[in-house]
C-alpha cells in the first residue's frame, strides 16, 4: 500500500494565533450535512444522496486555511431509534459530538420544523458544553420571506431547549442561512465553526482530506455504486465490508496491482438478485464504478472482487452488526 502514501506529509506554517480543532454537523436525515461538509472541504469525501441515512461512518474531511484547521466529523442523522442499528448509530452520535468542539445543528429551510428537529434539540441539551450553532440549509429551495420565517423558528426552537443548565441560556450561539449548492454563505458557516475553535497548531498535516481508514472509505465507494438507480428498491438494507486489501505478489514495481476484496451484504434473496442484475450486468456496472473511484482514491491500479452475500435481518441482529464493524 505504499503507493497510497504519496510524499511525505507537511504541515502548514502557522502563527501564534492559528486555531485547529473538530465540529460535527447534526441533523435530520437529508438535512444536507454531507453536501454542506463537501462544499466546505471542497472535495467529495462523504457520500450524497436523495435517501436518508446514507452516511454510516464517522468521515472527517478536513478544512486547511492560511489561519485555521477545521476537521469535520461527519455524522448519521440523529432519529428516533427503530431498530438496534438505528440505536447504535445514535449511541455512535452523542459519542461523537462530546468530543467536538463545535456542533452545527442543520435545518433545511424548505422544510417546517417538526418533531424529529426537537428530539434532536433535546439531545443536544445533553452535551456538556460545546457551542451548538444552528445552519439553515438549501436557502436556494425557498423566497426570502419563507426564509425570514425559517429563521425566527429556529431561533425559537434553540432559546426552548438550549437554555438553562447550558452555558448558552440565550440558544444557539449563531444561527447561519447556507446553501451547500449555489455557495452562498458557505464560508461565513467555515468562519464562524473556526471562530469556535482552541488556539491549537494544526492537527493534521497540509492537504489531507480525511483521516478514516481507508477501508471504510473503499466500502463507503462501494456502497454508492452499489446504490446507484436502485436506492427505492433498496433502500437501507445493503452493508458492504472489506474482506482484504493486498498488494499482488510478483508484479514489477512500476507496474502495482493492489487486489481488493469486498461482500456487499443483502437482507434477502430478492435484493440479491437486484444487485447482480440481468446476466451480471448490474453487479460489473458496480464493479467498474466502485474500482475507478477505489484507484483513484488510493492511488493505484485496483482490481476489484465483490461478493453478494445474504446476510438475513442483519440491521436487527446485534452479532451481525458487530462483524460488519457497525
Ligand atoms: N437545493 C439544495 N439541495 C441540497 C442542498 N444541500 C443538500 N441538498 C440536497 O438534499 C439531499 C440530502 O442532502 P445530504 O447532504 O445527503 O443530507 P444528509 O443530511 O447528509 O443526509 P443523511 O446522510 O441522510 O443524514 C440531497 O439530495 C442533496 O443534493 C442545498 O444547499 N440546496
Amino acid at each position: 500500500m505504499e503507493a497510497a502514501l504519496g510524499p511525505a506529509p507537511r504541515f502548514v506554517e502557522h502563527g501564534a494565533d492559528f486555531r485547529a480543532g473538530f465540529a460535527s454537523f447534526v441533523g435530520r436525515p437529508n438535512a444536507g450535512k454531507s453536501t454542506l461538509t463537501n462544499a466546505l472541504v471542497g472535495h467529495k469525501v462523504a457520500i450524497t444522496s436523495s435517501k436518508p441515512q446514507t452516511t454510516r461512518h464517522t468521515i472527517r474531511g478536513i478544512v486547511h486555511r492560511q489561519d485555521a484547521q477545521l476537521v469535520l466529523v461527519d455524522t448519521p442523522g440523529l432519529h428516533r431509534p427503530r431498530t438496534l442499528l438505528g440505536q447504535r448509530l445514535n449511541d455512535l452520535v452523542i459519542d461523537t459530538l462530546s468530543e467536538v468542539d463545535v456542533v452545527g445543528f442543520c435545518l433545511p429551510a424548505d422544510q417546517k420544523i417538526g418533531p424529529g428537529d426537537r428530539f434532536i434539540a433535546a439531545q443536544l441539551q445533553k452535551l456538556p458544553h460545546q457551542p451548538v450553532i444552528a445552519l439553515v440549509t438549501k436557502t436556494d429551495t425557498v423566497p426570502k420571506d419563507r426564509l425570514a420565517e425559517q429563521l425566527l423558528a429556529v431561533d425559537q426552537l434553540g432559546r426552548e431547549h438550549l437554555a438553562a443548565e447550558r452555558a448558552q441560556a440565550e440558544g444557539f450561539a449563531a444561527i447561519i442561512p447556507v446553501s451547500a449548492v449555489s455557495g452562498e454563505q458557505v464560508d461565513v458557516v467555515a468562519e464562524e465553526l473556526v471562530s469556535m475553535l482552541p488556539v491549537s497548531p494544526p492537527l493534521y498535516p497540509e492537504g489531507e482530506l480525511t483521516d478514516e481508514p481507508e477501508a471504510v472509505m473503499v466500502a463507503e465507494l462501494v456502497r454508492e455504486a452499489a446504490l446507484e438507480d436502485v436506492r427505492d428498491e433498496l433502500p437501507h438494507s445493503i452493508a458492504v465490508t472489506v474482506d482484504e486489501m493486498v498488494p499482488r505478489q510478483d508484479r514489477p514495481a512500476e507496474k502495482p496491482l493492489l487486489d481488493v476484496h469486498v461482500s456487499i451484504h443483502v437482507e434477502r434473496d430478492s435484493q440479491k438478485a437486484i444487485i447482480i442484475g440481468r446476466g451480471g450486468s448490474r453487479l460489473r456496472a458496480i464493479g467498474t464504478q466502485a474500482r475507478q473511484g477505489i484507484s483513484r482514491l488510493l492511488g493505484t491500479p485496483v482490481h476489484l472482487d465483490v461478493h453478494v452475500k445474504v446476510s438475513k435481518d442483519w440491521q436487527r441482529d446485534a452479532k451481525k452488526l458487530g462483524r460488519l464493524g457497525f
